[in-house]
């Protein structure tokens, strides 16, 4: 997506954002400066405790800056569920099925429940219309994740942000979740920004990796990750893991 000018249109930008949690003597985020433009892709890599959690409730507007702005760039975004948000642990209501959680969404901003877009979407996740009716205690890992994101979609989000989402699965489950995550992206054009321990993951799904110190939580440095096509075989090319490796070591000497 591009504005008039050719460039990419910004979506949020935060100045100089500080959170200090209540009874903390120091500031848990500190200086923060981001911004967002359309459809693109940043992971936030750091380590535990750093903030980064702190960082995307932020960005959601789910929790409030004790200084700096957080200036929304596109007045849509601000509608309910144009940003989305997407956690490890799926967050599935146990005691509805796989459609009536895909609901959930369309009952919060009262309207009527959209019964062909959420089959729609169910699809495009990979989702059979043979597990419609079965509860998250049926589901496998995955298939909670998929509904999970599937969920996140319903109301056309132009950002997505994902907490670790895929931090419960196995590693052969995760590389083929992110290689569907890209393919959502690339269908659905939304922006996302992924917050994950895992560093190959972060250098395989973003177009930047932003790397945050702890102490206070503050972004110590930007990587620009440099391939447009991720599959396999970049995965498994020198260049790849070198870059993983020099993030991990560059996290490091940040500690
Ligand atoms: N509601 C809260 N009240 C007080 N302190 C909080 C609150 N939420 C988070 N914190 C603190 O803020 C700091 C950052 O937490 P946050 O969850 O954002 O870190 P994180 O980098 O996402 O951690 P992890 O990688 O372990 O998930 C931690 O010290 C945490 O205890």
């Amino acid at each position: 997506m591009t504005d008039e000018a050719g460039g990419s249109k910004l979506l949020l930008e935060l100045r100089g954002i500080d959170v200090r949690f209540k009874n903390n003597a120091a500031n848990t985020l500190q200086g923060i400066d981001l911004s967002i433009s359309a459809g693109e892709s940043f992971g936030i890599v750091g380590p535990s405790g750093c903030g980064k959690s702190t960082l995307l409730r932020v960005i959601a507007g789910l929790l409030p800056e004790n200084a700096g702005q957080r200036i929304l760039h596109q007045p849509e975004i601000a509608n309910p569920g144009r940003i989305a948000m997407v956690f490890q642990d799926a967050r599935l209501l146990p005691w509805r099925t796989v459609l009536s959680n895909m609901a959930i969404p369309f009952e919060l901003v009262n309207q009527p429940v959209n019964r062909e877009k959420i089959e729609w979407l169910l699809n495009k996740t990979g989702i059979s219309p043979a597990d419609y009716e079965k509860y998250p205690t049926q589901l496998s890992g995955g298939m909670k994740m998929r509904v999970a994101v599937a969920r996140s979609l319903v109301l056309d989000p132009e950002l997505l942000l994902l907490d670790e989402p895929f931090a419960a699965v196995d590693d052969f489950l995760r590389e083929q979740l992110n290689d569907e995550l890209i393919g959502w992206q690339q269908e659905f054009g939304f922006a996302t920004v992924l917050v994950t321990h895992h560093l190959g993951e972060a250098v395989f799904l973003s177009q930047k990796v932003k790397l945050m110190s702890a102490h206070p939580g503050q972004i110590v440095e930007e990587v620009t990750i440099p391939w447009t096509t991720r599959n396999e075989a970049l995965r498994e090319s020198s260049e790849y893991v070198s870059l993983v490796a020099e993030i991990k070591h560059r996290l490091r000497k940040k500690q």
